[in-house]
């Protein structure tokens, strides 16, 4: 049996982090994955909080129950299966006009049992890419998104088309799903040209970010903006405080501190990268944020969040615990020999 790493975050976790008035409630909630990469939901019953609408299975916390111990319980509860091994996905605070929460979402890839409504409520297994015709609670839009999102992000490196596509044949199949075209070398014709060739060679292997002024001209691809764009965009935004995504596909945006993550939280955009969290060779006047300040800023924002910036794969691990999507990176998932 393979038990979870636990967490560095402080016990006990029901402490409000804002200065709520209201006492805000820890849940607990899973992402269960099973091995055709199906998610499970299931709906509330119609006379609870949020009734009526789809969730990710899972409760409140018990006093003085570890999470993994309330994830395990919650699951054996409501859907009769056990839970194997599972990490935190995403970590996030939101209030309702009656009650304010911590969704602390884990991902449960390994269980045993049949997962059936044991409260006899409906549930149903989708494809990731099916959840956004569900109805889910306000909390739940960014556990959306970081449950269709991987925990690696690559963003490629400057080099020739042919470098290009021989490092991207040798990490496709190979757990690299989503890709930000960066190609800082290039014109913005040059550059869209490649991203046309690019997608027609990789379209269904990758999902592609692209990068430039204005929103990608190749259909299917995401935005990925860099922190002068996002901060231009926010400033353009009409209506002040109302949310607006300037962009209908997969947006993402690069932030280096809590402003920034704040305009990236007002414009709406789905994940962000947090950077740089160690220092690294391609920006090396850039002074490193460390962990406990990347901590910190992901606390505080209800996003998946990418970490960036001299990490390895190896530190997968360590920004799960911290409450990260992932890590993103140019080198770590660049093939060395290519
Ligand atoms: N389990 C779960 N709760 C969610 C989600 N999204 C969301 O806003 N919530 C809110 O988080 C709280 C969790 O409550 P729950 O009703 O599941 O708690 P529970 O299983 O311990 O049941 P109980 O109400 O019988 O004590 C509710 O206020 C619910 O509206 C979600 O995806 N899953
Ligand atoms: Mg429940």
């Amino acid at each position: 049996m393979c038990f979870p790493r636990i967490c560095r975050r402080n016990e006990p976790q029901n402490q409000p982090k804002y200065g709520d008035l209201m006492r805000r409630i820890h849940v607990i909630a899973a992402v269960i994955k099973n091995s055709d990469g199906q998610i499970l939901i299931a709906k509330r019953p119609d006379s609870a909080h949020q009734g009526g609408l789809w969730e990710f299975p899972g409760g409140k916390l018990e006093p003085n129950e570890s999470r993994f111990a309330a994830l395990r319980r919650e699951l054996q509860e409501e859907l009769g299966i056990e839970a194997i091994q599972a990490r935190p996905l995403i970590d996030i605070r939101h209030d309702y006009p009656d009650k304010s929460i911590r969704l602390d979402v884990w991902l449960v890839d390994r269980f045993s049992g049949t997962a059936h409504g044991a409260e006899g409520q409906p549930i149903r297994w989708v494809q990731s890419a099916e959840l956004n015709q569900f109805e889910f609670p306000a909390a739940n839009r960014p556990i959306v998104t970081a449950a269709q999102l991987p925990e690696r992000y690559l963003i490629t490196p400057d080099c020739d088309e042919q470098t290009l596509f021989r490092g991207l044949d040798q990490v496709r199949g190979k757990g690299i799903t989503l890709i930000q075209l960066r190609q800082t070398q290039l014109q913005p014709k040059a550059y869209d040209a490649l991203a046309q060739r690019v997608t027609q060679r990789y379209g269904d292997d990758f999902k592609w970010l692209l990068k430039g002024d204005v929103q990608p001209r190749v259909t299917d691809c995401g935005w990925h903006l860099n922190s002068a764009q996002l901060r231009r965009l926010w400033q353009q935004r009409a209506g002040g405080q109302k949310a607006q995504k300037p962009f209908s596909g997969l947006l993402a945006a690069s932030c280096h501190n809590a402003e920034e993550l704040s305009m990236a939280i007002a414009l709406s955009v789905d994940f962000v990268t947090l950077s740089p969290v160690q220092s690294t060779a391609s920006h090396p006047d850039a002074k490193p944020l460390g962990w406990e300040q990347a901590e910190q800023l992901i606390t505080e924002v209800n996003l998946p969040v990418y970490l960036l910036g001299g990490l390895q794969p190896s530190h997968s691990a360590r920004a799960f615990d911290i409450g990260a999507q992932g890590v993103a990176g140019i080198n770590a998932f660049w093939p060395s020999d290519n």
